[in-house]
């Protein structure tokens, strides 16, 4: 089982970091109007609390997608490596001057400030990166375990907040993931193309 999450992961990784810098750019414009119209069609006020991502390894760009949600005044948070609670993630509210430090893998993240870290039931909209996801909204991550994880303790209650948005190419569609018991299923996945919705 393990095996062939890891072969999928080399794929398809291999399939996204292959798309040229004109797909990346046409995707990531896609991606942002795609996701606004989202956010039109659930009425969502101003002020939405969103945690973002910044892209790594092929993955989908959200730097557009970022600049559009600030200028219409939503407050964003990426995620931060915890410093010291194993593979967990923290999302620190991220702005434009916000001083920036590479965690281990070389993804910047934002230099921890705990004033800045938002509680997960009070973020809105949690926006996932991903390596491939299938018919079913399994999502398949980078193999740390990091979003699984921090999102155990939601996965247990019947939870409202946040949405679990997974961010993909579509080349990143497989028919089915082989899954463990701790995936979190996404209810959501917005590609370039469409969005997917369970
Ligand atoms: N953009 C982005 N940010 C993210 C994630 C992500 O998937 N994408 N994460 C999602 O959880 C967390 C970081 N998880 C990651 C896990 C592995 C690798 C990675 O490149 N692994 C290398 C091996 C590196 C090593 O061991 O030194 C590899 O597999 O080639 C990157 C990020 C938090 N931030
Ligand atoms: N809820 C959890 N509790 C404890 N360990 C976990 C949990 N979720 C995942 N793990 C551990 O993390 C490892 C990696 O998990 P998995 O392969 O599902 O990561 P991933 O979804 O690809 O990564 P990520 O969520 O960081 O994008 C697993 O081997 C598992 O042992």
């Amino acid at each position: 089982m393990s095996d062939s999450r890891a072969q999928i992961r080399k794929s398809i990784r291999e399939l996204r970091n292959n798309l040229s810098n004109e797909q990346q750019n046409l995707a990531s414009q896609s991606l942002s109007m795609n996701f606004i119209q989202y956010l039109k069609t659930k009425k969502t006020a101003k002020n939405q609390h969103i945690t973002i991502y910044l892209s790594n390894d092929g993955e989908l760009d959200t730097s557009l997608l970022i600049k559009e949600l600030w200028n219409l005044n939503h407050v964003i948070y990426l995620p931060v490596i915890h410093p010291f609670n194993g593979a967990t993630l923290l999302f620190q509210r991220y702005e434009k001057n916000s001083p920036m430090k590479a965690n281990r893998y070389g993804i910047f993240e934002p230099k921890l400030n705990c004033s800045q870290i938002c509680p997960l039931p009070e973020l809105d909209y949690l926006l996932m990166p991903l390596v491939a996801f299938d018919n079913q909204g399994n999502r398949l991550g980078m193999g740390g375990g990091f979003y699984d994880r921090t999102l155990a303790r939601l996965h247990d209650e019947n939870w409202q907040k946040p949405r679990l948005i997974g961010l993909a190419h579509e080349c990143q569609k497989v028919d089915v993931l082989p899954i463990e018991s701790w995936d979190v299923p996404l209810k959501t996945i917005i590609t370039p193309n469409k969005n997917y919705c369970w």
